[in-house]
């Protein structure tokens, strides 16, 4: 068996007094797409903070191809990509300017290669108005679009199928396989429904956790 890109061992996450999940350990190998699943409150997108870095509310083991994340703290956000529930955009910069902006810090893209994924995403003609004057499921392409230029290996995606019509569903899922075939692994959260051959899930609820395909 390859050795998991990401391993949670023991999580335990409290919000409010109350415990949303407890001794939670499992094991994302690379060329896997995973489902976090629950009902509304259990806790799928306070996970997908956790592994991203942006919780801090939680005990327990994180680890990124074997080394403990705390202490490999960089190199583990290099290698990992997390779209948020909301889109994340700002309203007053155009699709190439928020695309030029989501790739801050990261590796240098030229702006004809930002504008080819904003194509992609079904955005051509749009790259240069401001987000404001787009619609909802627009504003959520624009953040899409960043699937289209990342090389990072892991992918955390929160609802990101919010607003997005069904050619631009299937799209998604497309790259999303596409991610796990060249050996990276995604772990997403939707309340959609997903069609994705050995699709893995992660059940989160109901006083436990399990992992089934
Ligand atoms: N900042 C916060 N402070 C305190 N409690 C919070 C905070 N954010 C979320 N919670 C609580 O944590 C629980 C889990 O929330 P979370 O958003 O992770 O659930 P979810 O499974 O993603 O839900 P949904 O399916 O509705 O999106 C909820 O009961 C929520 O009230």
């Amino acid at each position: 068996m390859p050795e998991p890109l990401l391993q949670a061992v023991n999580l335990q996450c409290e919000r409010d007094k109350r415990i949303l999940f407890r001794e939670l350990s499992f094991s994302i190998l690379p060329g896997t797409v995973t489902r976090v699943e629950g009902p509304n409150g259990s806790g799928k997108t306070t996970l997908l903070r956790i592994l991203a870095g942006l919780n801090d509310a939680w005990t327990g083991d994180l680890r990124w191809c074997g080394a403990p994340v705390a202490n490999h703290r960089e190199e583990f956000l290099r290698n990992m990509l997390y779209l948020g529930h909301r889109p994340g955009i700002k309203p007053l910069l155009t699709p190439l300017e928020n695309l030029r902006a989501l790739m801050a810090g990261r590796r240098p893209v030229s702006d004809s290669a930002l504008s080819q994924a904003l194509q992609g995403t079904g955005l051509a003609g749009y790259e240069n108005v401001p987000c404001r004057n787009l619609s909802a499921g627009q504003q959520r392409r624009v953040a899409l679009a960043r699937l289209l230029i990342a090389d990072e290996p892991l992918w955390l995606l929160d609802e990101v199928f919010t607003a997005i019509d069904s050619d631009g569903v299937a799209a998604i899922e497309g790259l999303l396989q596409q991610r796990a075939a060249e050996g990276g692994a995604v772990l997403v959260t939707t309340h959609h429904e997903l069609a994705l051959p050995g699709m893995h899930r992660l059940l989160l609820g109901k006083g436990g956790m399990t992992d089934e395909r």
